[in-house]
């Protein structure tokens, strides 16, 4: 009998046993229940069925009753102990039946729980893959369409185009694509195509996935123009691209993207230069407007370019020094009272040196705000201060292949002496808010009315930066101490100045000039222009009319009043030098010779003054202290 129940078990697909339960024996068990408790036929049947439920002895005894009883059942939590010792949790299906009208029989139906469980999990994952390749395979037909139904556009566009699906796997790659990435269409298809040829910034840092502009449009359906970024080739050389990425919908579902790229490298590099030529375009149209201001400011100069006048022994001193110094690059430092003919003297020594193709310029250092000094002679990048909008070129960089003409040098700031310096030096500077070393090649010629030396004694002027200017120093006279010039002078600005007011030109008489040279011009040379320039405004006809200038306090005496005529006579000289000397004795309390003499104080040397002073018969002991005329 038992071998029958074998051969009716044997074959089923489930572990199957065959109990008898009062004699807790197994009439018969399959294959797979011997594969389950891990013994053979014979062990299995010698053994009681009890020693293999060890550990579940009580639900075992249930289970058994409740088949006995009801005929069939079902029991989820048992477990059973195969052969090595590891414990089996079961799932056991069981019904009863009677063999041969006395013996009460039951037969187990048993599933590892364990073995199940996998089962279910791997089917489970069998489900999604077949689903997932359903999906795929639909994904993938999308493609196909694209690449199938637009083969002839794909194959004929310049522009790189591919194809890649919601995983970021390449779906297809057209000819164009291949050449510029340098990959074959059949490597990267398949393949995640960011990884392949998008995985690095321009500037070699990592481009995250999550960062992608074409990923990003698998999740929300935008389309994305990008013209900044480098798809890598396959040697490892990025190429600068602009792409298109646009999202495929399926059916209301993003399956992908198509992108479609161009290599941008030549454009990129016509911008590169377009964009440096329109800075340089831009900084030599900034050069040329500062030029050019400064070209208009020679130009409204240059009728006294060069024409500097006198024959005075100082004057004829000075133009022997500029004719010395002119063709050297020395930096020369003039000295002088203010409207003595300075800026003059430097102009002229730029005119005569190999320069004077360039400009000149000039920085009045007494007119500069001082936080403005640095940026104003070195220049700054925009930025570098509030206020400061663009690139900004300096008088150096200005003045660079020329001359640079700081006029009141003595009113540099002492913080901005040292910088000075280092450009005299090294002819080298950096702009305001720059650190790049520039350079430029200027001679520089300064020029003060102060007393240079005093402020170096003071403190606020840089020993070494005053011996560096100082290398060539040049004195400019005052005019008192040229009077002689004074004619020269006067001709030549009344010549000026009528031309340039379309007058006929006016003539000094003799007894002009004279008066002008008795007075003692505190404003020097710019004085005596502007006096000149007022005289001629007021003339009427061909006639100067020539008024005192303003009386100062070296003036010795009121000068005469106009004459009806402007007719001077011998007589008129006579009285007007007359009353020029005893005015000055007067005053000098009748000293003749020294800084404090009438000699001086007339622009006369002293041996003139003593020599007029006999022709006219005047004696200096009248004007001494005690003199009744001293007073
Ligand atoms: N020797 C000269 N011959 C002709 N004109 C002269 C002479 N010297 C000076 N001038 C004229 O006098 C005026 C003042 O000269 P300039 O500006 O050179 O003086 P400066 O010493 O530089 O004055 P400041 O110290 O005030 O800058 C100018 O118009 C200049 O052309």
């Amino acid at each position: 009998m038992p071998s029958t129940l074998q051969s009716l078990i044997g074959n089923l697909p489930e572990a199957i046993v065959i109990i008898d339960p009062v004699r807790d024996r197994f009439i018969c068990a399959n294959n797979l229940a011997c594969e389950l408790f891990g013994r053979t036929d014979t062990d299995l049947m010698q053994r009681p069925v009890s020693s293999n439920f060890r550990n579940s002895l009580p639900q075992l005894c249930v289970f058994t009753e409740a088949l006995l009883h009801r005929g069939v059942g079902m029991m989820q939590e048992i477990s059973a102990v195969r052969a090595c010792g590891k414990e089996l949790e079961l799932e056991v299906n069981g019904s009863a039946f009677t063999l041969e009208g006395n013996d009460q029989l039951v037969t187990f139906c048993m599933r590892d729980k364990s073995w199940y469980r996998q089962w279910r999990e791997h089917s489970n994952a069998q489900h999604h893959h077949r689903s997932g390749l359903l999906h795929w395979q639909r994904m993938h037909q999308v493609f196909e369409n694209i690449e199938r139904e637009n083969q002839l556009i794909l194959s004929a566009a310049g522009e790189g185009i591919y194809g890649v699906d919601a995983d970021g796997c390449a779906t297809f790659v057209n000819p164009a694509a291949e050449r510029l990435l340098g990959w074959k269409a059949e490597d990267l298809i398949g393949h995640n195509i960011h990884t392949a040829i998008h995985h690095t910034h321009p500037d070699g840092s990592d481009y995250c996935v999550g960062d992608c502009p074409i990923m990003a449009a698998f999740k929300d359906g935008a389309v994305r123009q990008v013209d900044d970024e480098v798809f890598w080739r396959k040697d490892g050389k990025p190429i600068p691209v602009e792409y298109t990425s646009t999202p495929i919908l399926d059916n209301g579902h993003l399956v992908g993207a198509v992108v479609l790229f161009r290599d941008v490298s030549e454009r990129k590099i016509a911008e590169v230069k377009l964009r440096s030529a329109l800075e340089e375009v831009e900084r030599l149209k900034h050069k040329l407007e500062l030029e050019n201001a400064y070209l208009q400011e020679e130009i409204s100069e240059s009728y006294n370019f060069h024409h500097i006048i006198g024959r005075s022994h100082p004057i004829q001193q000075i133009i022997k020094q500029i004719q010395l110094v002119a063709p050297t690059v020395a930096t020369v430092l003039i000295t002088g009272e203010s409207g003595t003919g300075k800026e003059l003297i430097a102009r002229a020594i730029h005119h005569g040196c190999d320069r004077n193709s360039r400009p000149l310029v000039r920085v009045n250092c007494a007119a500069i705000p001082r936080d403005l000094f640095e940026s104003e002679f070195f220049g700054h990048i925009r930025g570098a201060f509030s206020g400061a909008l663009n690139d900004r070129l300096g008088r150096f960089e200005v003045a660079d292949g020329g001359t640079l003409f700081l006029d009141e040098v003595g009113e540099l700031p002492l913080e901005l002496q040292g910088k000075l310096l280092r450009v005299l030096q090294d002819g080298e500077f950096e702009r305001v808010g720059e650190s790049t070393t520039r350079s430029v090649d200027v001679r520089v010629i300064a020029a003060t009315n102060k007393n240079l030396k005093q402020k170096v004694t003071d403190g606020l002027f840089r020993e070494d930066l005053y011996f560096r200017l100082n290398v060539f120093p040049i004195h400019s006279v005052p005019l008192r101490e040229r009077l002689d010039d004074i004619p020269l002078l006067t001709t030549h600005f009344l010549k000026k100045i009528c031309q340039r007011f379309h007058k006929p030109e006016l003539k000094i008489s003799l007894a002009q000039a004279q008066r002008l040279q008795s007075h003692n011009w505190p404003g020097n040379i710019r004085e005596l222009e502007n006096l000149i320039e007022r005289q001629v405004i007021l003339s009427r006809g061909d006639k100067l009319r020539l008024e005192a200038p303003t009386a100062t306090n070296h003036q010795p005496e009121p000068l005469a009043a106009p004459q009806e005529h402007d007719l001077v006579t011998e007589q008129d000289c006579r009285s007007l030098r007359h009353r020029a000397i005893t005015g000055a004795l007067r005053q000098t309390g009748g000293k003749i010779y020294g800084p404090d003499g009438a000699a001086r104080i007339m622009g006369i040397k002293p041996t003139t003054l003593a020599s007029r002073m006999r022709k006219l018969g005047i004696q200096r002991d009248q004007f001494t202290p005690n003199s009744s005329l001293s007073r």
